[in-house]
Order: structure tokens, then sequence, then C-alpha cells
């Protein structure tokens, strides 16, 4: 198998590799990097933890040594923990050219950013959002001399979610160079890809990772039936047996709210779990704290919402429980993604409600994989359910006194005004807008009970159970906690 050298790398940048632990390219590598540096556009789509940094971060460093200057390169990331950790890996690799890079993310301070990036350094890591804020107000950096653009999860950054990045990205390409190195990668590109096919048009070479599997072989993937109720005693067990069954051990938890993230993290400290919390809620001092704290195992769990599905890389991690079944499959795919990387061992579990069902049946769908159960000694959990619902509805009430909602909301008004959006207006077009999703999600649930009913007389399957199932698998119903 080629190495580095064979790639066309310079001897530096291979003794940088070396000295990183880094002894053979991984496949996307191999493929990517004679690519890039013969001077094409790239799009790389490897599973994650696939080593998708190092492939557009060594060519990069390679051309940058050849005709150094600022700014050469712009890298933009959907998140800003994950700018920090790009940013890394340019400093380490980078090292004996003396890189100068500039992290431009939001919650952090503006001024500061925009003397940096006066000062040319040679790669700007940014969120799209503060980027635009900065070209829109300053004249002091220019990026029209780019030589390469790089999209880290760059079907992220196009799609329309929560955080939509489509007015920031039109901002950003308005004001690089036409003539310059695209390269867009990401363990999910497919679902975007004519979009991105219209961003690098230079030659482009498309490398895809042929298997059968979109998650990687190591990954143990798990579910695990609960009733809606009692999750959070499920939640409670899982962690517990698996603090009493390994000495060195972590844990994220993804969660689908802010709320319920701070929520669990106050009720697993309150069991004496240590535990960090780290959603979109949070100052960004304090989730940078958070995440640090967690790398270095002060705490054993970070429970998240998917602010940190995407893309970070803590090697320690050896299971991902996601206390939601994720709405869609790529969601499942990154937030699992976040153990069992670099060939690693890790594992999955997915605590699935009756109402989640179909969420699975299309998770397994699209990883081409079915997963297994998950099996639990249920009286065990039983009696722990009333105090973990105690304990539970204690942090509620901690928290609603502490003004969470409302402080919510007051941060979304200031984002809006912010973006030039009126919150009134905005609210009414959000009503609409969920009627319509729930009229279309009943529809498709119909569908999908019709469907099951047809099914329904057929064999057993290894997978999840189909809906008419459940209740089967569940245990005799729990009694419910306080109100
Ligand atoms: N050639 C290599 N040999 C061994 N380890 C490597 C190699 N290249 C990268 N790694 C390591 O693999 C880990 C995962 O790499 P990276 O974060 O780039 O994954 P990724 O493909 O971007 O994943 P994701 O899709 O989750 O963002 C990192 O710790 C990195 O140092």
């Amino acid at each position: 198998m080629a190495g580095f050298a064979e790639l066309g790398l310079s001897s530096w940048l291979v003794e940088q590799c070396r000295q990183l632990g880094l002894k053979q390219p991984t496949p996307v590598q191999l493929g990517c990097i004679p690519a890039i540096l013969e001077g094409r556009d790239c799009l790389g789509c490897a599973k994650t933890g696939s080593g998708k940094t190092a492939a557009f971060v060594l060519p990069i460093l390679q051309k940058l040594s050849e005709d150094p200057y600022g700014i050469f390169c712009l890298v933009l990331t959907p998140t800003r923990e994950l700018a920090y950790q790009i940013a890394e890996q340019f400093r380490v690799l980078g090292k004996p050219l003396g890189l100068k890079d500039c992290i431009v993310v939001g919650g952090m301070d503006m001024v500061a950013q925009a003397l940096e990036l006066s000062r040319k350094p040679h790669v700007v890591i940014a969120t799209p959002g503060r980027l635009a804020d900065h070209l829109r107000s300053s004249n002091t950096f220019s990026i029209k001399k780019i030589r390469f653009l790089v999209m880290d999860e760059a079907d992220r950054l196009l799609e329309q979610g929560c955080t939509d990045f489509t007015v920031d990205l039109e901002a950003i390409l308005a004001a690089v160079p036409a003539r310059r190195q695209t390269l867009l990668f990401s363990a999910t590109l497919t679902d975007t890809l004519r979009e991105l096919q219209g961003l690098a048009t230079n030659q482009p070479f498309f490398w895809e990772a042929q298997a059968p599997v979109r998650t990687v072989e190591q990954l143990d993937q798990r579910y695990l039936l609960v009733p809606e109720k009692v999750k959070d005693a499920y939640l409670v067990h899982l962690i517990q047996n698996f603090q009493d069954e390994h000495e060195d051990w972590s844990i994220i938890i993804f969660t689908n709210t802010c709320k319920t993230c701070q929520i669990l993290c106050m009720m697993l400290r309150k069991f004496n779990f240590p535990t960090v919390a780290l959603h979109s809620m949070m100052k960004q001092k304090e989730r940078f704290a958070a995440l640090s704290k967690f790398k270095s195992s002060i705490y054993r769990i970070l429970i998240a919402t998917d602010v940190a599905s995407r893309g970070l890389d803590i090697p320690t991690v050896q299971v991902v429980i996601n206390h939601n079944t994720p709405g869609l499959p790529k969601i499942y795919i990154h937030r699992v993604g976040r153990t069992a990387r670099a060939g690693r061992q890790g594992q999955a579990i997915t605590l699935v409600t009756q109402y989640d069902i179909h969420l699975v049946h299309a998770i397994e769908e699209q990883i081409k994989k079915k997963l297994e159960e998950f099996s639990v000694e249920e009286p065990e959990v039983l009696q722990i359910l009333t105090q973990v619902n105690v304990v539970r509805r204690e942090c509620e009430i901690k928290l609603e006194a502490a003004n969470f909602d409302e402080k919510k909301e007051i941060n979304k008004r200031k984002q809006m005004i912010l973006e030039g959006k009126d919150p009134d207006l905005e609210a009414k077009r959000k009503a609409e807008l969920a009627k319509i999703k729930q009229k279309n999600r009943r529809f498709k649930e119909k569908v999908e009970q019709a469907l099951q009913r047809q099914k329904a007389s057929g064999a057993g399957r290894r997978g999840c159970p189909s809906r008419a199932q459940p209740e089967a698998c569940l245990s005799p119903a729990p009694a419910q906690g306080p109100a």
C-alpha cells in the first residue's frame, strides 16, 4: 500500500504525519490527496472517523509551503467547536511552516477576530454566520485571492436546517475568487450532491468509499425499545451498568432539545455521574470549557444536542446513546460516528419508543444494516423508576425557576433581529409550516401503518420490530412517577 510519500507529499509533511502517529494513509486520503495536489476540485465522501480532515489539510499545507501568502485558504464548517478542532490539525501538521491561522466563529470577540484577519493569516477557519458578518462590516481583510475553499460537513452547510447558512454562504461565495480549488467533505455528501457539484467545477474528483454499509464495521449498533415515560430510568440504568463494568469509560448522550439536554445533565449529576452539557443555549466559553473537560476525562459523560453530532473527534468515546431516535438517518450516522473512530471499537444504543419505530426502519434502510436489540435487566430498571422520575421532576422545577424557556425565547428574538427578520412574522410563518409538517407526518404515518399491516403476516425479523409488535416486547407497563 502506498505511504504518504508516494502520494506526492513532501518529506517534511511525511515526517509530520509520522510524528503524529499517522503511519499509512487511509483510503479517503489515498484517493483525494493526489487529486488535490494535481489542482483538481474534490468531493470526498467517506465514513465518520476515516481521516477526511487530514485528506484536505495535508495537500493544502504542501501547496502553501510552495507559495506562502495570506489569506491562502478558507475552511468553512457548521459548528464552532469543529472550527477549533480543524485549526488544531492545521497547526500541528503545519508547525514547521510557522503556519498562521485565524478562527472566526460566533460567540467570540469580533474586534479581536477583525484584527487577526487584518494580519493576513495563511488559513482562516470559520463558521459561515460570523465570517459573513465580518465581510459585511469590515474592509480590513479580503478573501479575494484565496487558493483553496474547503467546506467541511459540506452537506450540512448547504441544507436548510434549523440553522440556515444559505444567505451567509451567498455572501461568502460572492467574496471568493472564481479561480480557486474547492474541496467538499462529509460522511453524507450524496444527498446534496447536485448542489455541491455546482460549487466544484474545476475537473472535480469525486471519491466515495465503496462499502455496503454506511456506518463503520467496528461499531456495534443497538436499539432499546422503551416506553416514553420510563426512558430516563433506562438511561440511568445503562450508564450505571457501564460505569460498573468499565474502569476507563466515556459516553456521549444525544438529546433532541437544549432543555432536555440541560435537565438530563442536572439529573445525571444528582445521581453522581460525572456529566457535562453542551448545547447552543450555553455561552461559548462554557461550551469550550465543557468540551475540554470531557476530552480530558474530568467528566465521563457529555450530554449534547446535535451541535456535537458532526465531526468531533474524541478517541476515548466508547459509547453513544441516542436519548431520542434521530428524525433523519443522516443525523443518526453522524451521531453514532462519534465513537468507533479510526479503527477503534465502539457501541451505539438508540432509545426507541413505540412512536419512533418508523424512524428506526428509515435509519436501517439508509445505513443498510439492521440494528440489534440491546437487552437489559428490566426488574433492575423498575427498581429505580420512581426515584429517577422524582429527581427528573425536581430538575425540571429548578430549571423552570431559572427561566430557561424565557431566556431561550429572548436569545432567539435577538438573533432574528440581528439577521434583519421580524420575530413576530417569523413565529407566524413557523406555526404555518408546523401545521403543514404535521399534516404530512400524519399522512406518512397512515401510509406506514397500512404498510405494516400488510407486512404483519410476514415472518419475524432480526432488526427493530414492526409497529404492530412493540407492546409485546415491553415489560409490563411500569408504574408512573409522581406528576
Ligand atoms: N492515516 C491515518 N492513520 C491513522 N489515524 C488517522 C489517519 N488519518 C487520520 N487519523 C485519525 O483518525 C481520526 C479521525 O479523523 P477525522 O476527524 O479527520 O475523521 P473524519 O473522517 O473527518 O470524521 P467525521 O466524518 O466524523 O468528521 C483522528 O483522530 C485522526 O487523527
